[in-house]
């Protein structure tokens, strides 16, 4: 039987407080080149001619999402995210009835996403799901408790995860409901569907499609859009 993706739902988890950035607003709000990181998150997805609709989650006490332009975009519906990433992604999932519809994660922190690197991981999808990841480059040590070198790890085989990540809307939510009830890690959608036996496609991403995350990100970030424009 040959693969055929459904219809394409972007799920964009928003509602972090972002800790590590230590700013203060949440990070999703920080302005990157003239309008909040979270506009050109979501103003890059919604552009895109496979995304149907984009469903974002946002923290339970935002208060700046409603003033954004892209809030009122007809393609765009918001839901209240959990205390964890994978709690705001299931809420997002709950609100997405169209059995069909295939789900791609997409975190708000990573602004520098390409249309080229969606249409990828769209064409190269297969029924496992796929996610977009960038090979290690730098050799790779691990550390002992006392912030010293154990050993060296091999690299041949190791990725980065990016987002997005491209799974079944009803397999990713029971997925991540079967995960989140066992109290397992999950930082990624691919985690959860990994604990169920399932093999995703690793897609060669751009490195530039970062996460903001600390303070130095948002420099790079800066500098990554101003190429874009
Ligand atoms: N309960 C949460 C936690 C995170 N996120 C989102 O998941 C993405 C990736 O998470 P991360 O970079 O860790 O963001 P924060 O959790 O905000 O950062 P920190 O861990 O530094 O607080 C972000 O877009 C964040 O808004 C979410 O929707 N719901
Ligand atoms: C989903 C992710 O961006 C893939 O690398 C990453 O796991 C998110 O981690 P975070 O600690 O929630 O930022």
């Amino acid at each position: 039987m040959t693969f055929q993706l459904g219809p394409v739902v972007a799920v964009v988890p928003a509602a972090g407080i972002g800790k590590r950035m230590g700013a203060t607003m949440p990070k999703q709000y920080l302005p990157l080149v003239g309008k909040p990181i979270l506009s050109h998150t979501l103003s890059l997805l919604l552009s895109h001619p496979r995304v149907d609709r984009v469903v974002v989650a946002i923290n339970p006490d935002d208060e700046v999402f409603a003033s954004l332009p892209e809030a009122n975009h007809p393609k765009l519906s918001a839901v209240v995210g959990g205390g964890e990433r994978a709690d705001s992604v299931l809420s997002a999932l709950n609100s997405i009835e169209d059995e069909q519809a295939w789900a791609m994660v997409h975190d708000a922190a990573r602004p520098c996403l390409s249309h080229a690197d969606i249409d990828a991981l769209i064409e190269q999808v297969g029924a496992q799901g796929a996610i977009l990841a960038a090979k290690v480059r730098d050799t790779m040590k691990r550390g002992d408790a006392n912030g010293n070198i154990d050993h060296t790890v091999e690299r041949e085989a190791l990725w980065h995860a990016l987002t997005p990540q491209l799974f079944p809307v009803k397999a990713l939510r029971d997925a991540l409901v079967d995960g989140l009830a066992q109290g397992a890690a999950i930082t990624d959608e691919a985690s959860a569907m990994e604990r169920l036996g399932w093999k995703p496609k690793l897609v060669e991403g751009q490195i530039s499609n970062l996460k903001v995350t600390h303070p130095s990100d948002l420099k790079m970030a800066e500098l990554l859009i101003q190429e874009t424009l």
